[in-house]
C-alpha cells in the first residue's frame, strides 16, 4: 500500500511536482503518464526514498519514508531510468554486487540471484560482460537488479524506453509476469504502454495530476466537464461536495476560466444540480457538458501540456 498526500517537489523556482495526492493498494498495475518533465521521474525517486520531498508525505505499508527510510526502501524495488550499470562486469557479478549493495546476506545471495535470472530469462547471458550485451538484456539486467530482495513493490521508470518492438514485446511479458508478486508503478510517456499492462493510470501535466482513473472505466462512465471563473481552490472542494459527485479534477485552464472534470455514476441526472449550485452561489457558468473518456480524452490531456510547452 502505497499513500502519497499532497507531495510536492521544487527545484529552484522550478515547481516539478505540486501538491499530488493518491494512494495504491496491493497488486494494482499502476502507469504514471506524462510527456517529458512533467514530473514523474521526481514523483518515482521520492517514492523510492532517494529525493526529499519540498512538502508531503509518502507512506509505504505505512511507514513514513521520511522518518523510516532503510526499512521502507527494503520493501521497494527500482528500476532507475537509463539504469546504470558496470559495463566490464558481468551479469552475474553485477547482481552479486547489487545484491551486496542491498545488504543480503551472503549465504542468501546465490538463491535470490539464481531466482532474479530465472525470472528475468537471463540465464543464457549469465557469464556475459554487461557491455556486450543489447539494450533489451541491459534492462533485464536492471530488473533482475531490483527484484533481487523480492520486494513487494516494484517502480520502473520508463522500462521499455530506447528498445526495439521484440524487445518491448518481451519486458512487456515480464512486467506482467512480475505483477504476479508486486505492486507496481511503471513510469512511460507511450499511452499504449500503459493500455498493454496497466490497469489504472496516472497523468501528469507540468507537475500536477490530471487524471486519475481505472482504465476499465475509461470509455465507459461518461464524465461532466463544467467551465467556471473560479480558482480550483475554491471550484474543487465545492463541486466535489456535490450530491451525486465523486470527485473533482481541474483538466486545463484558459486565462481565468477553468475546466473541472466531475466523476458522477450518472451524467446527465447529476448536470442540473450542478448548474443550480454554480448559480446559487453567484458564480458565472460559462459550460457544461458530459463528456465520454475515450483514450483520445485521455491522450489529449496529455499532449495538451505539450503543446503548451512548446508554444511556451
Ligand atoms: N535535479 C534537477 N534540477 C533542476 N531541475 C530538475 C532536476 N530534475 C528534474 N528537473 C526538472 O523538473 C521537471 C520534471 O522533471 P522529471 O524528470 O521529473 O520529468 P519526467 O516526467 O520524468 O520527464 P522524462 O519523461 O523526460 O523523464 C523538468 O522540468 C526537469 O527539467
Amino acid at each position: 500500500m502505497i499513500e502519497v498526500r499532497h507531495l510536492s517537489r521544487h527545484y529552484g523556482a522550478l515547481k516539478a511536482v505540486q501538491d499530488v495526492s493518491f494512494s495504491i493498494d496491493t497488486g494494482e498495475i499502476v502507469g504514471l503518464l506524462g510527456h517529458n518533465g512533467a514530473g514523474k521521474t521526481t514523483i518515482m525517486k521520492m517514492l523510492t526514498g532517494y529525493l526529499e520531498p519540498s512538502a508531503g508525505t509518502i507512506r509505504i505499508d505505512g511507514l513514513d519514508i521520511a522518518e523510516q527510510r532503510r526499512e521502507a526502501q527494503r520493501r521497494i524495488g527500482y528500476l532507475p531510468e537509463n539504469c546504470p550499470l558496470y559495463p566490464e562486469m558481468t551479469v552475474l557479478d553485477s547482481l552479486d554486487y547489487q545484491a551486496s549493495l542491498l545488504g543480503l546476506a551472503p549465504d542468501r545471495r546465490p538463491a535470490a540471484i539464481r531466482r532474479a535470472v530465472e525470472r528475468t530469462e537471463l540465464g543464457a547471458k549469465a557469464t556475459a560482460a554487461i557491455g556486450t550485451l543489447s539494450r533489451g538484456y541491459r534492462q533485464r539486467v536492471g530488473v533482475a537488479q531490483a527484484i533481487l530482495h523480492e520486494p513487494r513493490i516494484l517502480i520502473l521508470d520508463e522500462p521499455t524506453n530506447g528498445l526495439d518492438p521484440a524487445q518491448i514485446q518481451h519486458m512487456r511479458a515480464l512486467v506482467r509476469e512480475l505483477a504476479r508478486e508486486a505492486t507496481l508503478i511503471i513510469s512511460t510517456h507511450i499511452l499504449q504502454e500503459v493500455e498493454a499492462v496497466c490497469g489504472r493510470v496516472l497523468i501528469m501535466r507540468g507537475g500536477q495530476l490530471a487524471l486519475d482513473s481505472r482504465l476499465d472505466a475509461i470509455g465507459r462512465r461518461p464524465r461532466l466537464v463544467v467551465t467556471l471563473d473560479r480558482d480550483p481552490d475554491e471550484a474543487l472542494p465545492a463541486l466535489s461536495a456535490l450530491d451525486g459527485i465523486g470527485s473533482a479534477v481541474l483538466l486545463d485552464q484558459d486565462g481565468t476560466r477553468h475546466r473541472f472534470a466531475l466523476e458522477t455514476d450518472d451524467a446527465q441526472s447529476a448536470a442540473p444540480g450542478v448548474a443550480r449550485a454554480v448559480c446559487e452561489r453567484g458564480w458565472s457558468l460559462h459550460g457544461l457538458e458530459t463528456e465520454r473518456q475515450d483514450l483520445e480524452a485521455l491522450f489529449g490531456a496529455v499532449t495538451l501540456e505539450r503543446m503548451e510547452a512548446t508554444h511556451g
